[in-house]
């Protein structure tokens, strides 16, 4: 049996929705996984071949194991190939696209076998959040389009944390850019720039701009100024962040509302309008690949 899971690329946090808010965009990796007799042969092409390693430990088939263990199912022996396109370590949520394609591909490999252990949607944005720790990353590649998610602390030590999402359907006229450095930034490097507390201020101002969002994502795009302000984490990881903290506060000047992409370092541009073609030239010329980019549906497995 084969299967080939084509997974999104996701942005999460959106300005204020730290943790909470994400958006599936239009990059995608392909994760295709064959079952064997016994061993496991892993293969990986394009973003990261030569940094993740090619065995049980890679993230994509340790997902696939999960995947399957989750339905209570048993392969002999797997032979998994990646064709990755997503940046790795750039905030354009490569790791949880790597959980969200090996759960969906094993379930693939599930529903062939017995479509009655088919995992539901809902069971993808848990297990894929659980695994790779960010609901705004995971529940978008899942789901597709924007995502509202969330998690509810577990009621005692032994259950997991509990995970769900609702998508959103993006206004047409929303146009997402993005700009990507060179340069990786591991997001557990910038998590750890956050303070254990923020003022009571910050944090209701950050409640009114993410409502907002939800509103101005999904008909009001005229007020996606405003709606993607944030106090809680981009102001906090801007030392680790000079070139994107750069852009995003230029973009902003402009009227453009631009945002830290996931931990960074890409920068997201959401707007109505065809983005700047000075702009897009100065970024070039700085070394940051400046993409057009749809928004995604949700995995695919086919
Ligand atoms: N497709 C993949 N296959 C295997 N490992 C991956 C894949 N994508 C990401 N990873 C792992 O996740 C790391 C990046 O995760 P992270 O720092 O959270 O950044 P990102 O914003 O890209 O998710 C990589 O260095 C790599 O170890
Ligand atoms: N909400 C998380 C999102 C991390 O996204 P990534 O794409 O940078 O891994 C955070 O802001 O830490």
């Amino acid at each position: 049996m084969t299967v080939t899971a084509r997974v999104p690329a996701s942005t999460a946090n959106l300005g204020p929705g730290f943790d909470t808010l994400g958006m599936a965009l239009g990059l995608y990796d392909e994760i295709t996984v064959t079952t064997t007799e016994s061993g496991l042969t892993v293969r990986v092409e394009g973003q990261g071949a030569e940094d993740v390693p090619w065995g049980p430990s890679h993230l994509v088939v340790r997902a696939i194991e999960r995947g399957l263990e989750a339905a209570g199912v048993w392969a002999g022996g797997l032979d998994v190939v990646c064709r990755n396109v997503i940046p790795h370590s750039r905030g354009l949520g490569s790791s949880a696209s790597a959980a969200v394609g090996g759960l969906a591909a094993a379930n693939g490999l599930v529903a062939r076998l017995d479509p009655s252990l088919t995992l539901s949607d809902a069971q993808l944005v848990q297990l894929s959040s659980e695994f790779e720790g960010h609901p705004d990353n995971a529940s978008a590649s899942v789901l597709g389009g924007a995502v509202v998610s969330w998690s509810e602390d577990p009621a005692d030590e032994v259950s997991p944390r509990r995970y769900g999402a609702v998508r959103l359907t993006v206004h047409p006229s929303i146009r997402v850019v993005v700009l990507v450095p060179e340069e990786r930034s591991a997001t557990a490097h910038t998590r750890g720039l956050l303070p254990e507390r923020v003022p009571h201020a910050d944090a209701a101002f950050n409640v009114s701009r993410g409502a907002l969002a939800v509103v101005a994502l999904t008909s009001r795009p005229d007020l996606l100024l405003t709606a993607t302000e944030d106090r809680l984490h981009q102001g906090q990881r801007a030392s680790a962040l000079p070139v994107t903290t750069r852009w995003v506060s230029a973009l902003r000047e402009r009227g453009i509302a631009a945002v830290v992409s996931g931990a960074g370092p890409t920068v997201l541009a959401l707007t109505t309008e065809p983005f700047p073609a000075d702009l897009r030239t100065a970024a070039e010329a700085e070394g940051l690949r400046v993409l057009d980019l749809d928004v995604a549906d949700g995995v695919r497995v086919s």
